[in-house]
């Protein structure tokens, strides 16, 4: 089990994560979700050694982690931007750690032979990084993370420079090939799709602090704050400012077609096949709705929602309120 306890940082006079606490276990991958400067990076860089935190401490399996040296750590990180040697063939990429670490030639390549046909990559093993598409770059980055046999496997944004058709093809793979390791996994991403497909449990991240973790149905039907309830769920949640005291949240789909209801202006449409994604001006302000591909519209609608499906919160602070 992977341990931070408490984990502060700081720049200069500027903490940029206070107070994280967080348990990952074995065979369990934890999302660090949250906007971009966050401090997700930073939680990994600490998780690596490649910073020294300002409070706190980490453990491995009951040990210390953050009083052993980067190097000795056997962690394996995988970063967006593959960082592959470029000079380096495939194979001369996966090969050069195992030298490094002093590993046999013989049992080196059987090594880098049974992890290439794991990532589906024997053929291109001859062949350098910028003759690869940018998928393939990755999967030799997930190669070598799991030539290293290691003890965490730390992703940051592993995904973020493909495109969706790649992301799509490289999730599964992903899930089978790190997720399905008995390690720890910490996945840093600020995509709550990729999140909520890949991680047992997500933590949000907010200014440095973790706002809210749980599995992603926990974080989708009881988000504990406003910044929770946005950031989980696509489209996104409609807030409602009902008064000084209560904001409510309804999700799109929440909402129906009700001539009893609001009456709402239609303002545009996204027609996404099973569904449309409709744009609504309401007396409560812009309403997000998911209907079905095929309902028929006019400009004028009334809506509703079930009194269940509000989600409620202090309009001052954001948070839940309880009930
Ligand atoms: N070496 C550094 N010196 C000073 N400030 C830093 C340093 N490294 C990071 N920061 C600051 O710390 C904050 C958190 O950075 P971090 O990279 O952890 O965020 P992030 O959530 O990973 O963002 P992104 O998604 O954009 O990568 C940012 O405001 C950043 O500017």
């Amino acid at each position: 089990m992977l341990h931070l306890n408490g984990l502060g940082k700081r720049f200069g006079d500027q903490w940029i994560l206070r107070d994280l606490n967080l348990q990952v276990r074995e065979g369990e991958c934890v999302a660090l979700l949250g906007p971009s400067g966050c401090g997700k990076s930073t939680a990994l860089r600490l998780i690596a050694g490649l910073e020294r935190q300002d409070e706190g401490s980490i453990e491995l399996d009951g040990a210390r982690l953050d009083t052993i040296p980067a190097e000795r750590r056997r962690i394996a990180m995988v970063f967006q931007s593959y960082a592959l040697f470029p000079h380096l063939s495939v194979r001369e990429n996966l090969n050069l750690g195992l030298k490094i670490r002093g590993v046999a030639p013989a049992q080196r390549q059987q090594r880098i032979n049974s992890v290439l046909d794991t990532v589906r990559l024997r053929e291109m093993a001859v062949r350098r990084p910028q003759q690869l598409s940018g998928g393939q770059r990755q999967r030799v980055a997930l190669a070598r993370a799991l030539l290293r046999d290691p003890r965490v496997y730390l992703l940051d944004e592993p995904m973020s420079n493909l495109d969706a058709q790649l992301r799509d093809e490289l999730r599964p793979e992903l899930r089978q090939l790190i997720l399905q390791g008995s390690q720890p996994v910490v996945y840093v991403t600020h995509d709550q799709q990729e999140a909520m497909a890949l991680a047992n449990r997500i933590a949000v991240l907010k200014g440095g602090c973790i706002e809210q973790i749980g599995t992603p149905e926990e974080l989708y039907k009881t988000p504990a704050s406003c910044f929770v309830a946005s950031f989980i769920g696509r489209p996104q949640i409609n807030l409602l400012n009902i008064d000084q005291q209560l904001t409510i949240g309804i999700r799109p789909e929440d909402l129906h077609f009700d001539p009893e209801g609001m009456p709402c202006r239609l303002i545009s449409r996204e027609w996404q096949g099973a569904s449309q994604l409709l744009l609504l001006d309401s007396p409560r302000g812009a309403l997000r709705m998911l209907c079905s591909g095929d309902a028929a519209l006019g400009e004028s609608l009334s809506v509703s929602w079930p009194t269940r499906a509000e989600h409620r919160f202090d309009a001052s602070c954001g948070r839940r309120l309880a009930g």
